[in-house]
């Protein structure tokens, strides 16, 4: 999967416009010289990546998100199609995701989406991650701004390993990723920690379609990493007013400080606020 360096990756496909920038790195549009096959091209450069940590995820994103999206791939997952690696820089070439993401379509709509709306995301959000974490993969940074939509389909899409970790036969993973108001409770607390961390951020991705707030706020970093170890969950009235109980039971099994009894990516599946309202939304 690893096919060489740059020379190699200009051979194989045809780089066009930027489509975003990332903290690190670049997103262009690109096609497959091969096929025709429109698709996008993450490039990392890795001069800038001065933290070893930062190196070594940034090096170890294409066999993650290979082990996470090899066929059979789910389809709220961003493929992988090819990674090219030398001294300069990752490259990965990924599907396209044209129709923006869930930061952009919170914002287009007020802050907030209907339940029947927010269930049929959160549904596909954890088909997602179930499908990474039967292949032992734990994603680390769910937000809104990795969620991608498929511009033919409309449907969710999970990107961005960068901060993925593989914890297969059990591992423990270790190590502050992510990002402060999706981080879960044992990540901050410096313990380790395992994939039930994706399915914390998940429940903050749901309460934030639900009310356009999210659930721990503070104005800085370390206040928000309080208010997450705090955990004390609320439902304002004026920003839930209308939302369901079975929707409120969802969020609170998933962000339970309790690890043991939060809910797993299959359970969120079978809740029945997913079940009833969102399952339908899943493809495949
Ligand atoms: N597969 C894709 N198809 C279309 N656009 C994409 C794709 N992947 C990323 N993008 C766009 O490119 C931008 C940069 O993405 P990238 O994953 O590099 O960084 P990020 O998630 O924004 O930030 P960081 O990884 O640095 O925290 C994103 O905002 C997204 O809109």
């Amino acid at each position: 999967m690893v096919y060489g360096g740059e020379e190699a990756l200009m051979r194989q496909y045809s780089i066009g416009d930027e489509i975003g920038r990332g903290r690190f790195g670049t997103v262009r549009r690109c096609h497959s010289n091969a096929t025709g096959e429109a698709l996008a091209l993450k490039t990392t450069p890795k001069a800038p990546l001065r933290d070893p940590l930062d190196l070594a995820l940034a090096e170890q994103e294409p066999k993650l998100h290979l082990l996470a999206s090899s066929p059979p791939c789910s389809p709220h997952l961003v493929a992988l199609h090819a990674a090219f690696d030398d001294a300069n820089a990752v490259h990965l070439v990924v599907d396209l995701c044209a129709g923006g993401d869930l930061l952009s379509l919170l914002s287009a709509r007020g802050g907030r989406l209907p339940e029947r709306e927010a269930a049929g995301l959160a549904a596909q959000l954890a088909s997602a991650l179930a499908a990474c974490h039967r292949r032992g993969v734990a994603h680390r940074d769910v937000k809104p701004d990795n969620l991608l939509f498929d511009a033919a389909t409309g449907a969710l899409k999970l990107a961005d390993f960068g901060s993925a970790e593989w914890f297969g036969d059990g591992r423990p993973m270790s190590g502050l990723v992510g990002t402060p108001y999706y981080v879960a409770p044992e990540v901050v607390a410096g313990r380790e920690y395992g994939e039930k961390v994706d399915v914390w951020s998940a429940g903050v991705v749901v309460y934030m379609m639900l009310s356009g707030a999210v659930p721990f706020y503070g104005a800085t970093a370390p206040e928000i990493f309080e208010a997450v170890l705090r955990g004390n969950l609320r439902f304002p009235p004026r920003a839930f007013a209308g939302v369901s109980p079975e929707a409120k039971d969802l969020m609170r099994r998933m962000l339970c400080k309790d690890v043991s009894r939060r809910l797993s990516a299959e359970q969120v599946l079978r809740h029945p606020w997913i079940a009833s309202c969102g399952g339908d939304a899943v493809a495949g």
